[in-house]
């Protein structure tokens, strides 16, 4: 029998998202999610093979180790298992892989030592994401372990917009550089997109918006990736949820002389109080949109600047592509708030860009553009597939294809 499927897991800061694929029809076996970890309203979701019901825990999930291994049960109820030989590889999304990681790459000490080493610049992801591998090791130790990097895609992009102005001797010796995040997404949606539009990737531009909690923007020309909002870390760019994307850097000093806030202290208020959630206490934008229908003023004045934001970078890489193809819309706010892409793209006319209200109200999975039909720059919705992705780059790492 030839091992054919491939377990993805993809482990964020309180979440961990998996999916089991059969490579041979790119069918899914199972997925699920577990959240909240570490709080005691810990859920795991299961979503066993079509057909058969959703299945949910409740209850504390002390850590992603103990979220892995009730993953693991939940796949053996379903005769899954992780011991079964027809699993080929286990495919695990690492957020931060520096200088050193371009291509998909199997999981070894040193390898580990080296994501390890880059916590500091990954703090809410590289950990989870080492503790999902370290788990999957011990479950299947003689089994294939991949990680394919978020920073991957963005390997590629020119000096000039991976550099920051900085003194280039510090910056080197502290590989201190614009390395960007969610390039698997990136890149997937990018590819799609020209798929969607009938044009060769080669020859097609486009600003991918990946607004997740965690959010960036890229500027994609060719199929290669030419600028991206995320920096050194996952903190620059876009109002994320508990982010806050670009602020002046003297902020952080401010904080810490006048405020007398230590560095841990404004690293947390940056990464986990800001974005969203600073601003309005919230950061799920179903219900920030619940709030702005109400009226709510903190929702609404979050909302805007949200918006305000994305449009500064549809601008800025509408200027650094020269000319775009499609203005595209990912990830779980990019795919679901039509008010978000609306709201984006309001008063661009001038670039070409509009959306028509009923193509962008209707919902769907499938990739679909939602400008007016003559439109001279597309928008469009991709649902991104980071799992799907991850696979393939997997197996084809362990079957040499
Ligand atoms: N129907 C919806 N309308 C608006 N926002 C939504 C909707 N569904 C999901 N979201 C948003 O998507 C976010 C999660 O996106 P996702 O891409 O799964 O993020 P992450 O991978 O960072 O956890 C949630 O915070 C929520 O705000
Ligand atoms: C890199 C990053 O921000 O990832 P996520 O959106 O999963 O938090
Ligand atoms: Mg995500």
């Amino acid at each position: 029998m030839t091992a054919t499927r491939i377990l993805v897991l993809n482990s964020g800061s309180s979440s961990v998202k998996y999916q089991l694929i059969d490579m041979a029809d790119h069918s899914r076996l199972a997925t699920g999610l577990a959240e909240r970890i570490g709080e005691d309203t810990s859920t795991l979701t299961h979503r066993p093979p079509a057909g058969g019901e959703p299945r949910e825990r409740r209850g504390r999930l002390a850590d992603h180790d103990a979220a892995l291994k009730a993953v693991a049960e939940e796949l053996a109820a379903d005769g899954l298992g992780l011991d079964s030989p027809e699993l080929a590889a286990i495919g695990h999304r690492v957020v931060h892989g520096g200088l050193k990681f371009t291509e998909p790459t199997l999981i070894d000490e040193v390898v580990l030592k080296e994501v390890e080493r880059l916590v500091p610049v990954a703090p809410l992801h590289n950990p989870a994401n080492i503790t999902g591998i370290r788990t999957a090791q011990r479950l299947r130790p003689d089994l294939p372990q991949i990680a394919v990097f978020d920073t991957a895609f963005h390997s590629t992009m020119p000096e000039h917009a991976a550099r920051y102005a900085i003194d280039v001797k510090t910056a080197d010796e502290h590989r201190v550089r614009r390395y960007g995040f969610h390039g698997t997404s990136h890149a997937y949606v990018s590819r799609k997109t020209a798929e969607l539009l009938g044009k060769d990737p080669a020859e097609t531009n486009v600003i991918v918006l990946h607004l997740g909690n965690g959010a960036s923007a890229s500027a994609v020309r060719g199929g290669r990736c030419v600028d991206t909002s995320m920096g050194l870390t996952p903190l620059e760019g876009l109002v994320m949820g508990t982010r806050s994307g670009d602020i002046d850097p003297a902020v952080v000093f401010h904080l810490g002389r006048v405020a007398g806030m230590s560095m841990d202290e404004v690293d947390e208020l940056l990464n986990k109080r800001s974005g969203m959630a600073g601003l309005c206490g919230e950061n799920d934008m179903r219900e920030i949109r619940r709030r702005v229908e109400e009226g709510d003023a903190a929702a609404t004045l979050a909302f805007e600047i949200y918006i305000h934001r994305l449009k500064k970078y549809i601008g800025a890489y509408y200027a650094v592509l020269g000319t775009v193809d499609a203005v595209v819309f990912t990830a779980g706010v990019g795919e679901n708030a039509a008010p978000v892409r609306e709201a984006a793209v309001e008063g661009l006319a001038e670039l070409g860009l509009a959306v028509d209200g009923e193509l962008n109200a209707a919902g769907g999975r499938e990739p679909r553009l939602i400008s007016p039909r003559d439109a001279r720059v597309k928008v469009a919705v991709v649902p991104t597939d980071e799992e799907l992705e991850i696979a393939e780059q997997t197996y084809a790492l362990v079957t040499g294809g």
